[in-house]
């Protein structure tokens, strides 16, 4: 199978989203692809998640629009429906496995233990978003997994910010984290576009650093 696995390698962080106010959509991404974060996972938590995302699909085209929060094939239907490009799911199931396949969306598929990663491998997958990161066991646990998984990789999500980034970027077998941090809600709510476009912007180095350094 072959997966287009742009979303996860075009920026070390995918940026969490989630997105109360339609209106905010199109600012918001522009502001976090000017940082240099181009994937975005718009989470389905919100009323207007859907059509967020075929806002910004239209009018961001630097933008990697993909949709998260996405727990089943019907959604997933909807979401490419929409216009997304990549699919996040916080669990797994095989109605989402083949509903990834028949629409042909990359997806990352949510796993949380051995036997999930086991069943994502199964289904064709061997880059994983590890969630929720922190309240799993966060880098030591993905050390261990990497034993038993040395071609797995992961896109840890759930609990990181720039004081623990290091901890997981640092892992080879990290290749990108997802988060929340570079969309605050005081950011949102203010509409301070700039703040968010510098926390994209210095997520990027922090990022870069890490991984130089690793
Ligand atoms: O809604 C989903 O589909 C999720 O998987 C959850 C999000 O990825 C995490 O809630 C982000 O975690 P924080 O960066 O700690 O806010």
């Amino acid at each position: 199978m072959s997966i287009n696995y742009d979303f996860i390698t075009a920026a070390p962080v995918v940026p969490v989203l989630v997105i109360d106010d339609l209106d905010t959509a199109i600012p918001m991404a522009e502001a976090l692809v000017a940082g240099g974060l181009p994937a975005l996972e718009i989470t389905l938590r919100t009323d207007c998640a859907l059509d967020a995302i075929e806002r910004i699909a239209k009018a961001v085209p630097n933008a990697i629009v993909g949709a998260g929060t996405v727990c089943n094939g019907d959604q997933l239907r909807a979401c490419r429906d929409r216009g997304a490009q990549f699919i996040v799911s916080p669990g797994s199931s095989q109605s989402i496995f083949d509903a990834a396949k028949e629409t042909a969306l990359p997806l990352l598929p949510g796993v949380s233990s051995a036997s999930e990663m086991i069943a994502a491998m199964d289904a064709g997958y061997e880059i994983l978003k590890f969630f929720p990161a922190e309240a799993n066991g966060g880098a030591k646990a993905l050390k261990a997994y990497s034993g038993p998984f040395p071609h797995v990789k992961f896109c840890p999500t759930g609990g990181i910010s720039p004081n623990n980034l290091k901890d997981y970027l640092s892992l080879p077998a990290v290749i990108a984290v997802g988060g929340s941090w570079i969309t605050p809600k005081h950011a949102i709510q203010s509409r301070n576009w700039d703040a968010i476009r510098q926390l994209a912007a210095e997520a990027v180095v922090l990022a870069s650093d890490i991984v130089a350094a690793a």
